[in-house]
C-alpha cells in the first residue's frame, strides 16, 4: 500500500498494515513501524488510539524514550497541550543526569539517561515509545521516572508484545497501544500478514 493513502473506511488499526518489514537481518527489529509516520492521516489516528485510554487521567508531562519514541512521544505531548521530556540513550546530554541500565531486544546491554531538573515528587508522567519487545527499555524508562519520585501515568508504545516483561508491564501498569485484539497473535509471532502486500520500493 502507498505510503501516503487513506482509505475510504479507516478500521481500527488501518495505519498497521503500513508497517514495513525487516529485509536487513537479525541485527535489526522485525519490522519498522515508522513507514506510517509519513502519513498525516495515520499519525494523527495512532496518536488518537494512544491517548483514548488516558482521556480520564490527569497527565502533567509526555516522556518519550530516544529515538523513535520522541516522534510519537512529541505527537502525543502537542496533542495534549503539554511538555515533551526526552529519555535519552546515555552520552548525548550535556546536563546533570540520572542514569539506568537495560538490556533491549538485540540482547545488549545499554544505558538511558533522563536530566535530574525536571521530574519531582507528584507529576504524572506519561511515557510513550513505539514499541515494546522484550519490555527492557520501557523498563528502564519507567525506573528513572520513579527513581525522582514523579509518578508514571501510564505507558504507550504502538505494540506491546506479550513477552514477559511486555505482559509485566501491562499487569502493572495502565497502557495503551494500537494493536486490534484479531492482530497481536501475529504481532508476538514476529510476522504480519499484511507484509505480503507490500513490494516494490519498501522490500
Ligand atoms: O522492548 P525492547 O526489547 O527493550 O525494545 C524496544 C525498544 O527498541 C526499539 O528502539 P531501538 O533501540 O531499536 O532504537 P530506535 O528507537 O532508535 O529505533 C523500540 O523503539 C524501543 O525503544
Ligand atoms: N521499533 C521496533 N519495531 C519492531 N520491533 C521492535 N523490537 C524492538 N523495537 C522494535
Amino acid at each position: 500500500m502507498d505510503a501516503l493513502a487513506v482509505p475510504q473506511n479507516r478500521e481500527k488499526g488501518w495505519y498497521l498494515s503500513l508497517m514495513a518489514p525487516n529485509t536487513k537481518g537479525p541485527k535489526f527489529a522485525w519490522l519498522d513501524p515508522s513507514r506510517f509516520y509519513c502519513n498525516g492521516q495515520a499519525l494523527s489516528d495512532c496518536v488518537k488510539d494512544l491517548l483514548r485510554p488516558f482521556q480520564n487521567e490527569s497527565i502533567d508531562l509526555v516522556a518519550g524514550i530516544d529515538a523513535m519514541g520522541f516522534i510519537l512521544g512529541s505527537a502525543v505531548a502537542t496533542t495534549l497541550g503539554k511538555g515533551f521530556l526526552a529519555i535519552r540513550k546515555a552520552g548525548h546530554l550535556c546536563v546533570q543526569t540520572q542514569t539506568q541500565e537495560y538490556t533491549d531486544y538485540s540482547g545488549r546491554e545499554k544505558l538511558m539517561e533522563v536530566r535530574v531538573d525536571v521530574l519531582r515528587p507528584g507529576l504524572r508522567v506519561l511515557i510513550v515509545d513505539q514499541w515494546i519487545e522484550t519490555g527492557g527499555t520501557m523498563k528502564a524508562a519507567i525506573k528513572l521516572v520513579e527513581k525522582q519520585g514523579a509518578t508514571v501515568v501510564g505507558v504507550a508504545a504502538v505494540a506491546i508484545e506479550n513477552s514477559e516483561g511486555g505482559k509485566w508491564i501491562k499487569d502493572n501498569y495502565r497502557c495503551s497501544h494500537c494493536i486490534p485484539d484479531q492482530l497481536q497473535s501475529q504481532i508476538d509471532g514476529q510476522y504480519l500478514e499484511s507484509f505480503k502486500a507490500l513490494s516494490g520500493p519498501t522490500q
